[in-house]
């Protein structure tokens, strides 16, 4: 299967070259309106008919047990459980080095000024699992969280066709120790976990990935104070190559985003037209092997191959298409790496899939899709914590630094805020 080719591009094509796909739904927003209102009103039981409707089971205890949670580990192979442990300890110590000291600045004599970084108290994490179960999105997701400080952290997850969720999900939030599971997916978790029910614990942030109802679902909550991650929606990569790549590779790479889901999307960008025809012998090659062929095919359709002059050139577009994931499959990549403006994620060099980060390097696979890599970044400690400001300022700093604020506020007119400090400094004021 060939992929849609555009050869030299100029630079007023650039945008319409980069639309990213969208599953035709309509009235999607105001569809996902009416799930979030009726979940606020009906909590559980709108919860309960949801699920019955859009994932095809009635469940009547719609969170975990402890018992199905310790029954997880029984349910896996030593093998996996090994690798989601080896994952999980490599994604921590990348975590956990993000830990930030306290900032302290004494500005002006008396005047001393500080930042810490203070968890959020309350977290939601959703965990896609409609066409299939983001076990590795746990990790991801809760060990910063965990890192960070969270006091509660409720996740939520659809359960498949026995009113389950997925065993290596269970065992993964097991591990790092997150005992609110949800059996709920689509719009309707999004809303329990921001308006809170009966059986889920309201959130101050939702966290993690999904499709279009949950994507839109985080964006119409956050309209109402629930902050939200970032738009996280359909997966993509960009592969930049030059003649010394692999098409093995790469077609293995392009391959790798396009099974996620009909709606993702593949970029290659080179300068090698030889090249493009040994990977579309690749991709053919390899696509026939997959049991997601027919998705992974469609979203092949949704993507193209863009031949540039040269890697410089095919660098600015990249950076105009503002990539999830980038993958450098050149000579000197670390040296091109240097030229990234704008991408979620960056894999650098012939050996470096983007599958590593996907799973098990260390860094976070939950990362901004649809160009909102231009000002967004992906989840990271950070993303858990508040920087919170703090001063304390002594009576000779007041002292110090009064004439400036007095002068300033009343420059704006805004007395009650140079009272406030004249108040202070017993000498000037002459207020009431
Ligand atoms: N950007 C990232 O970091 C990242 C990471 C992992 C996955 N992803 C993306 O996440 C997505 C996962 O999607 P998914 O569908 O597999 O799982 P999902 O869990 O996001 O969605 C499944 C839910 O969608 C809801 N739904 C389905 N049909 C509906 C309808 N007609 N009306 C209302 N609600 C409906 C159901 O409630 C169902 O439980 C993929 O697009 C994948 O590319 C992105
Ligand atoms: N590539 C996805 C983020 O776009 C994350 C993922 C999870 N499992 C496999 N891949
Ligand atoms: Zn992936």
């Amino acid at each position: 299967m060939n992929l849609n080719i555009s050869k030299y591009p100029q630079l007023s094509e650039w945008e319409s070259l980069f639309k990213r796909p969208t599953l035709n739904v309509t009235n999607l927003f105001s569809t996902v309106q009416e799930i979030l209102d009726e979940v606020k009103s009906n909590g559980d039981q709108a919860l309960r008919q949801y699920t019955e409707r859009f994932d095809g089971v009635s469940v009547q205890d719609i969170q975990v047990s402890e018992q199905e949670i310790s029954d997880s580990e029984t349910r896996l192979s030593e093998k996996l459980k090994n690798a989601i442990r080896q994952a999980a300890a490599n994604i921590e110590l990348f975590h956990k080095a993000q830990r930030t000291e306290p900032l302290f600045v004494e500005t002006m004599p008396g005047i001393r000024c500080w930042r810490k970084a203070i968890p959020i108290q309350k977290v939601g994490l959703y965990i896609p699992g409609g066409t299939a179960p983001l076990f590795s999105s746990v990790l991801m997701l809760g060990i910063p969280a965990k890192i960070a400080g969270c006091r509660e952290i409720v996740l939520c997850s659809p359960p498949d066709k026995t009113g389950n969720i997925n065993p290596a999900i269970l065992f993964a939030a097991k591990i790092i120790g997150i005992t609110t599971i949800i059996k709920a997916g689509g719009a309707q978790a999004i809303a329990a976990m921001a308006y809170g029910t009966k059986s889920v614990p309201r959130t101050d942030k939702i966290f993690g990935p999904g499709n279009q109802f949950v994507t839109a679902a985080k964006q119409l909550i956050s309209l109402s104070g629930t902050a939200i991650d970032m738009p996280a929606g359909p997966s993509e990569v960009a592969v930049i190559a030059d003649e010394t790549a692999n098409p093995a590779y790469v077609a293995a790479d392009l391959l790798s985003q396009a099974e996620h889901g009909r709606d993702s999307q593949v970029i290659l960008f080179t300068n090698s037209e030889s090249l493009v025809d040994d990977i579309h012998t690749e991709i053919d090659r390899q696509l026939e092997q997959l049991p997601r062929k027919e998705m992974a095919a469609e979203s092949l359709g949704n993507s193209r191959v863009i031949l540039t002059k040269t890697i410089e050139e095919a660098m600015e577009m990249s950076n105009a298409y503002a990539p999830e994931h980038l993958i450098l499959a050149t000579k000197d990549a670390e040296e091109l790496a240097e030229k990234v403006v704008n991408a979620g994620s960056v894999f650098v060099g012939h050996y470096t899939p983007e599958s590593a980060g996907d799973y098990a390097s260390g860094t976070n696979h939950t990362l901004p899709t649809n160009g909102t890599a231009r000002a967004y970044s992906g989840v990271s400690l950070d993303s858990y914590m508040k920087m919170v400001t703090f001063q304390a300022i002594s009576e000779e700093g007041i002292e110090l630094l009064g004439d400036t604020i007095e002068e300033m506020a009343a420059a704006e007119q805004l007395d009650a805020h140079k009272n406030a400090v004249s108040i202070r400094r017993k000498k000037s004021y002459n207020g009431a």
